[in-house]
């Protein structure tokens, strides 16, 4: 089928990519003229681990395409994703410029049927301002469904591949049949097809990521608790997702949620409640307990330091979001620089992929070392706020060496107690006694 993938980011180049590979034919249309040029030449502007692989198959079979060309891309496909950005305005709510800017252009350049497809997260209602937007312009046929999409970064090829459900929300029968091809590939594999009103479709997505988030920040409460009580957030988030009611997904205590999609989605769906006059408190909640816990391990420090932390140079491990990805957007990594560096620290970091992006953010205001253990020379402590891969199992006894002081601040539990205690650290985590 010819589609048509409008917004290359993390959603838009997954989804083209994604959908090449089954077999259609994809135009993928960005306005970055930089992006665009350097997928022409092969190359995938973002990391996320497998894309690369399946991005070179599929343009090499002529089966995956770009431009900056909006009309091009509209004559192309009879299916258009949206995967347009949607972040957060001043006032939270969610920014539908870029959404209904495309839609402007949509009502004035098709010239036969098309299914609009929104892949974006957006508030209820959306997907009727979309079709309000393009009828303004053309008598054309066209449809607009909802297509919340639910990958996670780090998993994207994975989740698109084998999502556990897909949703269309739409009562147009012509769409639904098109998409159902679309996804029979995925649904032929044991993915559930839900189809339901584009409302309902529209707040599944919203309601989905304020859930998860409310799961997060539920056990950093619990874990903020256990270090008053002296129990071991470890024992109790095992204890408790060992209920298969509860589940032991999503339950890691640590410098809260970050990324381009919690943090603004829990805003969104609160605004939302607000313009209905519905107070959500529990988002309210939410939002006010991640906010502090971005920042838990500045206190810790501070203390174990004796308030004094001008010139002491400390050493960050991870700066992107979470694991798996160069994406920096609303990472702990960052409010904990801020305060740091606010407190006069010099400060020294480490990520396998996120430095160029932090660089391009904060400059020479922190600096960058070339591996993991060049970061600890001379440092006061080590800061831990991602937990990548690398980090979870470390030569200690070089640790030791190049650090000045033997002192780790573990914002996502990456190490034994006992093993600390007889590594001799000092190691203070989230939620678990404090080790020295
Ligand atoms: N990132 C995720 O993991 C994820 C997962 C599910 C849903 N979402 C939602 O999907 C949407 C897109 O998210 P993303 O992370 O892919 O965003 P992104 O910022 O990575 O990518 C958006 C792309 O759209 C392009 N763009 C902006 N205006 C354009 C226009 N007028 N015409 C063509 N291209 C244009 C940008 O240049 C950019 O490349 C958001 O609503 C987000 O909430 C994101
Ligand atoms: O037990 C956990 C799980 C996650 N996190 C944090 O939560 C944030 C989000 O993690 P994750 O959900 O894995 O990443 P995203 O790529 O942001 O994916 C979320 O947001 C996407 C965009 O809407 C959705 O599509 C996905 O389903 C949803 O998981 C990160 O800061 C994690 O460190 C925790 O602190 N504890």
């Amino acid at each position: 089928m010819k589609i048509t993938v409008i917004g290359t980011g993390y959603v838009g180049l997954v989804t083209g990519t994604c959908l090449a590979e089954t077999g259609n034919d994809v135009l993928c249309v960005d306005i970055n003229e930089e992006k665009v040029n350097l997928m022409k030449k092969g190359k995938v502007p973002i990391y996320e681990p497998q894309l690369e692989v399946l991005f070179a198959k599929n343009i090499k079979s002529g089966r995956l395409n770009f431009t900056t060309s909006i009309k091009e891309g509209l004559d192309h496909g009879t299916i258009i994703f949206l995967a347009l950005p949607t972040p957060e305005d001043e006032d939270g709510a969610a920014d539908l410029s870029y959404v209904l800017g495309v839609a402007e252009d949509i009502g004035k350049m098709i010239t036969d049927y098309k299914v609009i497809v929104g892949k974006s997260t957006v508030p209820v209602g959306t997907a009727d301002l979309v079709r309000k937007t393009i009828s303004k312009h053309t008598d054309q046929e066209f449809d607009v469904v909802s297509n919340p999409e639910f990958l996670r970064e780090g998993y994207a090829v994975g989740d698109f591949l084998k999502p556990e459900r897909i949703i269309i929300g739409t009562d147009s029968e012509r769409a639904i049949q098109l998409l159902k091809k679309i996804y029979k590939p995925y649904t032929q594999m044991g993915s559930r097809l839900l189809i339901m009103d584009e409302k309902s479709s529209e707040l599944t997505k919203y309601a989905s990521n304020s859930f998860l988030a409310t799961k997060i920040t539920f056990i950093n409460e619990v874990a903020n608790f256990c270090e008053r009580v002296g129990a071991d957030v470890d024992m109790v988030r095992i204890g408790m997702g060992a209920d298969s009611r509860i589940g032991n997904r999503f339950l890691f205590p640590g410098i809260g949620y970050g990324g381009s999609c919690f943090p603004k989605d829990v805003k969104a769906l609160h605004k939302s409640g607000k313009e209905e006059h519905y107070n959500f408190k529990l988002l309210e909640a939410v939002i006010d307990v991640n906010r502090s816990q971005k920042v838990a391990l500045v206190p810790k420090i501070m203390d174990y330091f004796g308030g004094a932390l001008k010139g002491k140079k400390i050493a960050i491990w991870g700066l992107a979001f979470k694991p798996e990805t160069d994406d920096i957007r609303e990472a702990s990594s960052l409010d904990m620089i801020r305060d740091l560096l606010k407190l006069g620290a010099d400060i020294v970091s480490y990520d396998p992929e996120a430095m160029p992006n932090v660089k391009r953010k904060l400059g020479n205001k922190i600096s960058f070392a070339k591996d993991m253990y060049t970061a600890l020379e001379d440092a006061e402590a080590l800061v831990i706020c991602t937990e990548w891969s690398i980090f979870k199992l470390p030569d200690f006894k070089r640790m030791k060496k190049q650090l000045k002081t033997p002192v780790i601040f573990d914002g996502r539990n990456l190490y034994d107690l006992q093993e600390m205690k007889s590594e001799g650290f000092y190691y203070s985590s989230i939620g678990r006694p404090v080790i020295h």
